[in-house]
């Protein structure tokens, strides 16, 4: 009927309008609840005869579900609604690129020592390790070194408050040397080792760090010839500095641990050093007393060592001008090398 009719636009129009759940259940009320429109024509068929009753009862229900199936529809519209507006939230673009951790890097003075190893392995050296905390004897008295040298100061070494069974105190590892003391004692000639590490000295300052890297190289047999240092010693710098125009001298010195003793000067002919000679090692033939302390005969074995520290090498192949950069661990500097 019209007033049907009416009834199902109203409805539909009604339910159209409702935004959201409470709305809809109230725009429902309105029609099907117990103040509702059905309910109203519901009470309307106790006036009416009884064939006449039974045809509007018919076609109330008919409106009851027609008014239902608009209901459920809305209902079903907001739900798939409120889904698409949550996927479209909560939606995820698998195309970004990920939110990377990054990676970690080798220290640059890692990477010199890894530069070093890998060059005097190419040329038959092995390579030592040793203990950092030494005694007197390793690193300082196999060398050469006599009992009142400076070097054994508590000016210039860390010592450690407990002493060996000779009653002698420990101390942290000036240099790398007493590794390839203890190498040489436990291998037969003929000694061809680098030994790179750690080392303590009791300094600090823009070019001098407490705790710093050294590589020490060792080469003893029976006819090694300070010209096979110079030979060594001069293609190692070409290839760590990556450059065939580097020059090399050798400038006499002093050291307890050999004789003769040369300090090692390069020079780049390009590049910010350009033209001056800088200070990279140290060298000489090994002592005969130290060649003794390793239980060889001087008479029959003799052969070279040097000794370089590498942050040196480092500040010099990239430019570093303050040591204490690479021990602040400020990840602007480190970053830069990886
Ligand atoms: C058994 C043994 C015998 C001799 C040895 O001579 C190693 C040597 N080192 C130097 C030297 O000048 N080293 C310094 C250079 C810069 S640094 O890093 O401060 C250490 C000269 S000869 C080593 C081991």
């Amino acid at each position: 009927t019209s007033s049907h009719d009416d009834l199902i636009a109203q409805a539909r129009a009604l339910f159209e309008q409702s935004q959201d759940a409470a709305s809809l259940e109230n725009a429902k009320a309105r029609f099907l609840g117990k103040q509702g429109a059905i309910t109203a024509l519901m009470k309307g068929l106790a006036q009416m005869e009884p064939e006449q009753k039974k045809a509007a009862g018919a076609s109330i229900n008919v409106l009851k579900r027609e008014i239902e199936g608009l209901l459920n529809d809305r209902r079903a519209a907001l739900a798939a609604e409120q889904l698409n507006q949550r996927l479209a939230q909560e939606q995820i673009d698998v195309t970004l690129p990920g939110r990377g951790r990054g990676t970690g890097g080798i220290h640059p003075v890692i990477q010199t020592w890894q530069r070093v190893e890998a060059i005097f392995r190419s040329i038959g050296f092995d390579v030592a390790d040793g203990p950092e905390i030494e005694n007197d004897w390793t690193n300082f008295t196999a060398l050469n070194n006599p009992e009142n040298h400076p070097a054994r100061s508590m000016q210039d070494t860390f010592y450690i408050d407990m002493n060996d069974e000779q009653g002698l105190p420990y101390l942290l590892r000036t240099h790398t040397s007493p590794m390839q003391v203890r190498y040489a004692r436990m291998n037969q000639a003929p000694i061809k080792v680098i030994a790179p590490g750690r080392t303590y000295r009791v300094d600090s300052d823009a070019t001098h760090s407490p705790m710093f890297h050294q590589v020490e190289g060792l080469w003893i047999a029976e006819d090694i010839s300070f010209a096979d240092l110079k030979g060594v010693y001069t293609n190692f710098l070409r290839a760590f500095f990556e450059s065939d125009d580097l020059v090399v001298r050798f400038r006499p010195s002093f050291f307890p641990f050999t004789e003769p003793s040369a300090e090692i000067d390069m020079m780049f002919s390009s590049g910010p050093n350009k033209g001056r000679w800088l200070e990279i090692s140290g060298s000489g033939q090994v002592h005969p007393q130290v060649v003794r302390n390793f239980g060889l005969d001087p008479e029959r074995y003799i052969g070279f060592a040097f000794g370089s520290g590498l942050e040196r090498l480092t500040m010099l192949r990239y430019g570093v001008n303050d040591l204490r950069q690479f021990f602040e661990g400020d990840l602007r500097f480190l970053k830069q090398f990886n």
